[in-house]
């Protein structure tokens, strides 16, 4: 169970009326979403249609020109309550996995032997027993992706945003991380951006297909049992067919 350090259950998350232009170009036009507290929401839509600059709206990254509000539970900006991780989640060269995981709270002077019985905690919950003291150059790029996830949830932030996180990594790594995510995230409010709809019929409470231009939603689905739901699943079969046909009209829609 993800347990945040504050003790607030995590929020809902709502973007109402956002509109962008990039270049002249209007990449959303009133664009308005709600996203369940505690629960994990994969988006898909192809390639440029604006995922990531939706996850810098909610990281409240402070170089995006919108109008519109972007609201964490009952009010309020999100930018203290989240925490990110995206595919490019290098390990610092110079760093072992357990100074990498614990390297926000060294950075906030956080350190305590708390946190550091935590790191081991998550370290060893990941199957990484034993390679607390190694470099990244000692470890797989599966062990590596590990450490980026663990370092992310040892921030402890209600609210986890995660840009492909796991689309870098060979099929059976991919699976056992989507695995070892969803079970380390139960409780907290998870946005998960992936090309993959495999992966959100897994991982998703709920999924939401963008497409278009101006972006706008074309589904959303709410598959049924907890996540991570077993790839040959009658949940995820049912889906998988129909949300590929939709991502493809998306592309041209
Ligand atoms: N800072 C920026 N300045 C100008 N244009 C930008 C900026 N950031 C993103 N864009 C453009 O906005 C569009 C959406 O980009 P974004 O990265 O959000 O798409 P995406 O759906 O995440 O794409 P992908 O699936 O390929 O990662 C793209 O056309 C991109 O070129």
């Amino acid at each position: 169970m993800y347990a945040p350090a504050t003790a607030q259950a995590a929020p809902g998350i709502a973007l109402e009326g956002i509109s962008l232009d990039f270049e002249g170009r209007p990449l959303f036009a009133d664009l308005s979403l709600t996203l369940g507290g505690g629960r994990t929401t994969c988006i898909l839509g192809p390639s440029g249609c604006g995922k990531s600059t939706l996850l810098k709206l909610m990281a409240g990254a402070p170089n995006l020109d919108f109008s519109g509000q972007v609201r964490f539970g009952s009010g309020g900006t999100g930018s203290t309550q989240v925490a990110w991780m995206s595919q490019n989640d290098l390990l610092l060269p110079w760093l072992t996995l357990r100074d990498s995981v614990l390297l926000g709270a060294r950075l906030r002077g956080e350190l305590s032997p708390e946190k550091r019985a935590r790191a081991l905690e998550l370290i060893h919950e990941a199957g990484l027993a034993g390679y607390e003291d190694k470099l990244p150059e000692a470890l797989s790029g599966g062990m590596r992706q590990r450490g980026a996830l663990l370092r992310t949830l040892m921030e402890e932030r209600p609210v986890i945003l995660m840009d492909e996180p796991f689309s870098a990594l060979d099929a059976l790594t991919r699976v056992r991380l989507q695995n070892l995510s969803a079970r380390l995230t139960v409780g907290a409010t998870v946005v998960l951006v992936t090309h993959d709809p495999m992966e959100a019929l897994r991982l998703g409470h709920d999924i939401i297909v963008l497409g278009g231009t101006p972006v706008r939603v074309l589904e959303t689905m709410e598959p049924a049992g907890p996540p991570p739901r077993e790839a040959g699943s009658s949940e995820v079969t049912g889906l998988y067919a129909g949300l590929l046909r939709r991502l493809m009209n998306g592309e041209a829609a």
